[in-house]
């Protein structure tokens, strides 16, 4: 199940360039599909999406938008889900809730939301920073968003750790209302809600959701940023909307890069590869290794565990399709080959890990050292597992507490600074023939408020 490609061969070359081109996903083909359900969402609201939800989820939607709060009161009853699981799933949850909180309030101290540092005579900042220089206060403002939207996948599975993943970094970020898109939540999905501080529940999946979250209903007011990933319709409706409202990236299926020497142990390699591979038919299962041998000998793991997997069609169709085992002649090339193909997560299963992490400058999370499951960062570790697929951690990244501000900037000038730069202005402005702007430099420093013998007090 796992072609190897020995570096130096032709095959080698040409599956390693069609990889860094492997994308997020075609979207072009559920294009104009996605951008029907939009249009008739915004024209037909509340029963546009109720239509969808019989066409493609085969259902009805009893309440289409819940509040938190008790069942009895018409919420959607998160706090009793949660007292409806068995107890250690229940456990297991809040564990994961509390780990994963805990990580995003020390990013939320280390990021711009920390606490601000401010100058004396500046507004009050929450977060963000000023200073004086030269008589003329700058600053950086930074606020929560104020209204989200957080999708979690409900389709072929669900996905209760997703909600944990999206909807806590938002909360810990300050956010006061975060709507979750879920076609029919199931109780641990709806007690993940609850953990995470989910305010509104929107009970439909697909285009529809992501249509209904950025343009509003009656009953759902517009959000500012919708977040989360989910199949090619959601990817798609997100990329249509965008512009409109924000959105976090777009998230294609699961990958994993398994980077292994002689040293690794072939069967928690193949693990790993395969605790992806389980995700989606389309996702990628990738090993780059300096030995041969042990390219093989994972292969053959592969293999042997096939069959006692429950979910072997999805693993045989990700792997028969998307496998690929690259075998290089160096442990620098190990780190090239990551950093070119910017993988969402990259397994260390080398001596020295934390020494090739700090080679490769692009990938989503690094799993280091061969103690260190995929699946812990999918479920417990802390850091959100929305993270950059199809090559896209060139420039994105995990979703994060950064994810859920606003940014303004502030500026104040004294009269002595506008004696001395008002000039400078003048000429950019009038360099750009833009005559008024120099216009209202130019009767401010004619004005009597500038001059401070006339006005009293100045402020420099
Ligand atoms: N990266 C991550 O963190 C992460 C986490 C969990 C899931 N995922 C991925 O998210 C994806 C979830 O996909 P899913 O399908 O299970 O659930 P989903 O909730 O994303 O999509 C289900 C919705 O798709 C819509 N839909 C289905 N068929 C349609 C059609 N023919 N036309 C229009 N709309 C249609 C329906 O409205 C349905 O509600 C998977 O690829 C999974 O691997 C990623
Ligand atoms: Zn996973």
């Amino acid at each position: 199940m796992l072609p190897i490609y020995i570096e130096g061969s032709p095959q080698f070359e040409s599956t390693l360039s069609a990889l860094r081109t492997r994308g997020t996903g075609d979207l072009a083909n559920v294009t104009p599909a996605v951008t029907e359900i939009i249009d008739n969402v915004r024209r037909g609201g509340t029963s546009a999406v109720l239509g969808y939800i019989e066409k493609f989820e085969r259902r009805t939607s009893k309440a289409l938008v819940r509040h938190a709060g008790p069942e009895a009161e018409g919420g959607f009853g998160g706090a009793e889900a949660l007292a409806r699981l068995p107890p250690e799933v229940r456990a297991a949850l809040e564990t994961a809730a509390a780990r994963i909180a805990r990580y995003h309030e020390r990013q939320r101290d280390a990021g711009d939301l920390g606490p601000a540092s401010v100058t004396a005579n500046g507004p009050a900042l929450q977060a963000g920073f000023s200073y004086e220089e030269e008589g003329v206060l700058l600053g950086m403002r930074v606020r929560p968003l104020r209204r989200v939207g957080v999708y979690a996948p409900g389709g072929k599975a669900r996905y209760p750790s997703s909600v944990l993943m999206s909807a806590l970094p938002a909360r810990i970020a300050g956010v006061q209302e975060i709507v979750l898109a879920s076609p029919s939540a199931d109780d641990a999905t709806l007690a993940a809600a609850h953990l995470s501080g989910v305010t509104t529940l929107l009970d439909s999946g697909g285009a529809q959701a992501i249509a209904a979250l950025a343009y509003g209903l009656p009953e759902l007011a517009p959000v500012d940023k919708i977040v989360g990933p989910g199949n090619a319709y959601v990817a798609c409706a997100k990329k249509l909307v965008f512009g409109d409202v924000s959105i976090d990236g777009i998230t294609g299926p699961s990958e994993i890069l398994a980077l292994a020497d002689e040293s690794a142990d072939p069967r928690l390699v193949a693990a790993d590869l395969l605790s992806q591979a389980e995700h989606d038919e389309a996702s990628y299962a990738l090993l780059a290794t300096t030995s041969a041998k042990l390219a093989e000998a994972v292969a053959r793991e592969l293999d042997a565990a096939l069959p006692e997997l429950t979910r072997r069609a999805i693993v045989e169709a990700s792997l028969s399709t998307h496998a690929a085992a690259l075998v290089v002649g160096s442990r620098a090339r190990l780190a090239e080959i990551a950093d070119q193909l910017a993988v969402e997560h990259v397994a260390f299963h080398v001596a020295d890990a934390e020494g090739l992490f700090s080679e490769i400058g692009t990938l989503g999370a690094a799993l280091l050292g061969d103690l260190t499951p995929v699946a812990a960062g999918d479920y417990l570790a802390g850091p959100s597992h929305v993270l950059p697929t199809g090559g896209s951690a060139r420039f994105g990244a995990p979703l994060g507490v950064y994810d859920f501000v606003t940014r303004a900037s502030l500026i104040r000038y004294s009269g002595a600074a506008l004696r001395t730069q008002g000039p400078i202005i003048e000429k950019l402005a009038l360099a750009e023939g833009l005559q008024a702007h120099a216009r209202a430099v130019s009767l401010r420093l004619a004005s009597k408020a500038i001059d401070p013998a006339k006005r009293g007090t100045s402020q420099s």
